[in-house]
């Protein structure tokens, strides 16, 4: 084992990695724009093959939230008490952190590794988020990559939706939080000959 490992007081980016959880519940409490673009500038130093930059992020909030709302609605084919159901979803949270996959052109670096990224950059503002004391749930559904919400985004041809991150304020009264990941044992395998 590492030292730091080892030590009584644990490096932070692992003792970050150890405390985060999804808060599905949020409050109206939502990061500024400033501060989310420090986040960001630090999520956005994940590994990116080629330094493809394949990735963009739209921040919702507002009204732009039931404009979504009405895009999932629309997308879903939906009409009545069905569709207000669907189209409140995106007003849980204050702040959507729509995350775009924005693949570049490139003969070296496959579609599928540049989503990687994308996807990479949401996981560490997700943590970024959480560690500053922020609740944050990704969320996505069957209508993620559909042509209303697409539109409703401004997606430019080939730009694809990997969901959203829901971000407000941690309520007092946390709801509980069960960890329903597979022991370690069948994750990590070795081979050695
Ligand atoms: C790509 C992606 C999409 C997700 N979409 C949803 C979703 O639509 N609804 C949902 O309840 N959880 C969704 N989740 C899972 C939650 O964000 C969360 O990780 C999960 O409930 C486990 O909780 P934990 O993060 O506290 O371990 C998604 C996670 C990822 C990575």
């Amino acid at each position: 084992m590492s030292k730091s490992l080892d030590s009584p007081v644990p490096p932070p980016v692992l003792a970050a990695a150890q405390a985060r959880r999804s808060h599905s519940k949020v409050t109206e409490d939502a990061p500024s724009t400033a501060e989310l673009e420090r986040l960001l500038g630090a999520a956005g130093r994940v590994a990116d093959h080629s330094a493809l930059h394949p990735w963009r992020v739209i921040a919702l909030r507002g009204e732009a939230r039931a404009r979504l709302g009405r895009a999932l609605a629309d997308a879903a084919g939906l009409h009545g008490s069905g569709a207000a159901s669907l189209a409140a979803k995106p007003m849980r949270a204050p702040l959507l952190i729509a995350v775009v996959s924005s693949p570049q052109p490139s003969h070296k670096v496959a579609e599928w590794e540049q989503e990687a990224v994308a996807s990479g950059v949401a996981h560490m503002l997700s943590l970024l988020l959480h560690e500053a004391g922020w609740g944050v749930m990704w969320r996505t559904g069957p209508h993620t990559r559909s042509k209303a919400v697409a539109a409703m985004h401004g997606l430019a041809p080939g730009e694809k939706l990997l969901g959203w991150l829901y971000v407000g304020g941690i309520p007092d009264r946390l709801g509980s939080s069960h960890d329903k990941r597979a022991p370690l044992e069948h994750r990590l395998s070795t081979l050695e000959s």
